[in-house]
């Protein structure tokens, strides 16, 4: 299939692990000699600087393979988090429990809320800031997101309806990227504000993001945004239909059902950019997208304790094609998260090499967050918890390979 910048044949060769940076490798260097200071913006014509791509390629892998506790448990290949600063992850959590109760959301909820932590993941997976507003900008729109994830389609005890979460997040995206509507007509919006406190969310939080976000940031992250309602409406569909997906689509689903409107931010956040042309170069992408699946990936070996029996997941969807036991879905769900994570490894040293500083800082510190967002999961209350539905072998299975 030619991507749609048209890379060099080259591009189709061999597929499988380790053989996509070969491929990139090859296509870089196909190309004829650049000027000076090309880099992948520019397409891919540039020769890689063999010395850096072997520091590069070193980069953390060695490090993010721990001994699991229990030998038959597959090791999950993710580092550990940069920085642990748990006062400031406490200033954050506080400020952002204290905003919650204002915009209203989590009502009732709001000391389980704060047990969450959702503060100190912040802290931990953008360890390039000390800044206690940088921090709470991002951590104000990711707890918007999760609040309209557990209010619009998981939790019907809190009135989470399937039938209607794609409405909901139609009329939601209209506040993420602020709908223009006739006179007559916006006073509704105005009003829905007052009614919806997820809405309320995240005008609040865009607004505050704003602070920190160049033009092109914004763009990229309501553009984000976009992907995941559409994932979380086929997620509704799902649960409406009472199918279980196959493997396949469940991870069509989760590459844009992911992490990623919070990892994007880890520019604007550390006060820097990365351009938009290096941004969306297709190549970068696909790295960033299998991180980004990686990183979720995460989620579901870590969150199975909270969730409902008619859950989708991935170790729910292996179970379901391959007939296999809980465990032996884990073990292959690790192994997924594991190839993401090598592949994306790969990709990126290569990229780094012909790429600019900023691109090569953006993939650090998207290794960087997955780091702290893996301390957050195998710690927070959200999937800790006493009251735990499901029993806890999930999570201590992912746990043994921590
Ligand atoms: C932070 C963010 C992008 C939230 C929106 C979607 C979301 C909650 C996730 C991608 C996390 O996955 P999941 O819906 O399974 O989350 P929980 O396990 O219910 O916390």
């Amino acid at each position: 299939m030619p991507s749609p910048r048209g890379e060099p044949s080259s591009m189709t060769g061999p597929r499988g692990l380790g053989t996509s940076a070969a491929r990139l490798i090859g296509a870089i260097q196909s190309g004829p000699r650049p000027s000076p200071g090309q880099n992948v913006e520019h397409g891919e014509s540039v020769i890689v600087d063999q010395a850096l791509l072997e520091r590069v390629s070193q980069l953390g892998s060695s490090a993010a393979w721990v001994s699991p506790h229990q030998p038959e448990s597959p090791e999950l290949f993710c580092p550990g988090p940069v920085r642990d600063d748990p006062a400031l992850g406490q200033l954050v959590n506080d400020q952002l429990v204290a905003w919650a109760g204002e915009m209203g959301i989590y009502p009732g909820q709001l000391d389980h809320l704060r047990k969450c932590d959702f503060g100190r993941l912040m802290m931990l997976t953008h360890p390039a800031t000390n800044d206690p507003d940088r921090l709470l900008a991002a951590a104000k729109v990711v707890i918007a997101e999760w609040a309209s994830d557990d209010y619009y389609l998981d939790e019907e005890k809190f009135g989470a309806n399937p039938a209607t979460a794609a409405a909901r997040y139609g009329l939601l995206y209209g506040i993420v990227d602020p709908v223009a509507l006739p006179t007559r007509y916006a006073g509704h919006v105005d009003k829905h504000l007052e009614e919806d406190a997820i809405a309320r969310a995240f005008r609040s939080g865009m607004e505050h993001l704003a602070k920190y976000t160049t033009t092109a940031q914004m763009a990229r992250f309501q553009h984000q945004m976009a992907i995941l309602f559409t994932t979380l409406d086929q997620n509704a569909s799902w649960r409406l239909t009472k199918e279980q997906p196959a493997v396949w689509h469940y991870l069509v689903h989760r590459q844009h059902n992911s992490y990623l409107p919070p990892m994007i931010l880890v520019d604007p956040i550390a006060g820097y950019e990365l351009s938009p042309q290096e941004f969306y170069n297709p190549s970068v992408r696909r790295a960033v997208l299998m991180i980004g699946l990686a990183a979720v990936l995460l989620n579901d070996l870590y969150s199975a304790s909270k969730e409902s029996d008619d859950d989708i997941s991935l170790p729910e969807a292996i179970i379901a094609e391959e007939k296999c036991t809980h465990r032996e879905a884990i073990a292959r769900t690790v192994e997924i998260h594991n190839e993401l994570m090598q592949t994306f490894v790969a990709e990126a040293a290569v990229l780094s090499a012909a790429g600019s500083p900023s691109l090569r800082r953006f993939f650090t510190d998207l290794w960087a967050w997955c780091g702290g967002s893996r301390q957050w999961h195998a710690t927070t209350l959200r999937y800790h918890s006493n009251d735990a539905k499901r029993s806890q072998e999930t999570s201590q299975q992912a746990d043994t390979t921590a």
